[in-house]
C-alpha cells in the first residue's frame, strides 16, 4: 500500500447512541489493505451498530467512519466506495419469491459477477429454486457467492460463517486467504474463537460499547503464558501458590488452575512443598485468553457463561 493510500476501513471517536441507549462509543481503529481483521465481543458489545455504521445504514451520533477512503455518511461517497465492497448481513434476506439464479443476477447487474461460476462451484445452491425453500446454510451460501463475485476490494461480514458446515466453513477460510493474498481486505465479527485464531491478522475487541484491546493474535497469544493445572494432596494456604508471574489462579475441587507468564522457578519451588497428585502444562489457548477480554459482568453486560462464545476446538 502506498502511505497515500487511505486505509480500507478506518473508524475515528465513532459513537452511536440509540436515545439513552450506547452502541458503541469513541471507537478508533483502521484495518489495513490486505489484513483479515477480527471483530469481537461478547453479546450487545456494539459490533452489529459498528457494521451497520460502516455501511451507511445507521448514521453515526459523533465521529467519522470511512470505507476505502470515503465518507460514509455522504451518499455520493458511499455509493461509490460500495461498488467496490462486499456486504454479509447476519440475518440474510432475500425477496423470497425469486430464484437464486435471480438473486445473483440482481446483484450482477449492480456491481458485477466475474467470479460468479467459479464461486458456485465452491459454494454450490440450489439455483433454479425459489430462494424461500433454502435451507439456512444455502442461504447463507448464496449471500457469500453474492458478497463476493464482484471480487470487492473490501469484504465486511457480520458472523459470516453461521449455519455453515464445517465443510462449507473450511471453503470460506481459505476463501479468506486468497483474498489476503491478493491484497483484498476482509473485517468480519465472531464469536467462533477458532476461526478467528485460523484466519485473522489482528483483532479488536470490543466490550460495552468500547474498543479495549487491538492486537495482532500472534501477540495477543503470545501474552497469554501458560497454564498449569495441579492437584495437591495437601490443601496449601490462601496465599501460598499466589508469587511473582502468577497471572491469575482458579481453584475447583481441589484443583488448582494457574496462569503464569512463562516463569516456572518459582512455582517449582512452590510445588516442591506439597504433595502433586496430577500436573499438566499447556500454552494458554485462544479461549483461555480472550475469555479475560469478555471478563465479568459489568454495566448491562451478560457475563461469560451468556456471552455466546462458541469454544469448539
Ligand atoms: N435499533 C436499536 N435500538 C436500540 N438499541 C439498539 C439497537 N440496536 C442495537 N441496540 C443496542 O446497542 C447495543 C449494541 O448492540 P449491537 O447489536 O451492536 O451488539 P453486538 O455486539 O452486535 O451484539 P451480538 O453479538 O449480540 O450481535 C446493545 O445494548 C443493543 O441493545
Amino acid at each position: 500500500m502506498s502511505s497515500a493510500e487511505p486505509p480500507p476501513i478506518e473508524l475515528e471517536s465513532l459513537t452511536k447512541y440509540y436515545g439513552d441507549v450506547r452502541g458503541v462509543e469513541d471507537l478508533t481503529f483502521a484495518v489495513d489493505r490486505g489484513e483479515i481483521f477480527g471483530f469481537l465481543g461478547p453479546n450487545g458489545a456494539g459490533k452489529s451498530t459498528a457494521i451497520r455504521v460502516l455501511l451507511g445504514l445507521s448514521k453515526p451520533t459523533d465521529g467519522t467512519a470511512s470505507l476505502l477512503g470515503r465518507d460514509v455518511t455522504d451518499r455520493t461517497e458511499l455509493r461509490d466506495a460500495k461498488r467496490r465492497l462486499g456486504y454479509l448481513p447476519s440475518d440474510v434476506t432475500f425477496y423470497d419469491r425469486v430464484t437464486g439464479a435471480a438473486v445473483l443476477d440482481h446483484f450482477a447487474r449492480l456491481r458485477g459477477d466475474e467470479r460468479r461460476g467459479d464461486l458456485l462451484e465452491r459454494f454450490p445452491v440450489p439455483l433454479d429454486r425459489n430462494v424461500k425453500a433454502y435451507s439456512s446454510g444455502n442461504r447463507q451460501k448464496l449471500a457469500i457467492v453474492a458478497a463476493f463475485m464482484h471480487e470487492p476490494e473490501v469484504a465486511i461480514m457480520d458472523e459470516p460463517t453461521s449455519g455453515l458446515d464445517p465443510l462449507v466453513q473450511n471453503e470460506f477460510y481459505e476463501l479468506l486467504e486468497e483474498r489476503r493474498d491478493a491484497g483484498r481486505t476482509s473485517f468480519f465479527s465472531s464469536h467462533i474463537l477458532s476461526e478467528v485464531r485460523r484466519v485473522c491478522d489482528r483483532v479488536g475487541i470490543i466490550r460495552n460499547g468500547r474498543l479495549i484491546e487491538l492486537d495482532t493474535v500472534e501477540n495477543i497469544l503470545a501474552e497469554g503464558g501458560t497454564v498449569v493445572t495441579v492437584r495437591l494432596a495437601e490443601e496449601p494456604p490462601a496465599a501460598a501458590l499466589e508469587f511473582a508471574g502468577v497471572v491469575r489462579i482458579d481453584r475447583r475441587d481441589g484443583t488448582y488452575q494457574i496462569v503464569l507468564s512463562h516463569e516456572f522457578d518459582a512455582l517449582i519451588d512452590r510445588l516442591d512443598e506439597y504433595t502433586v497428585l496430577d500436573l499438566e502444562v499447556r500454552e494458554a489457548s485462544i479461549e483461555d485468553v480472550f475469555m479475560h477480554f469478555y471478563g465479568t459482568p459489568a454495566d448491562g453486560d451478560r457475563g461469560p457463561a451468556a456471552n455466546g462464545v462458541d469454544t469448539a476446538p
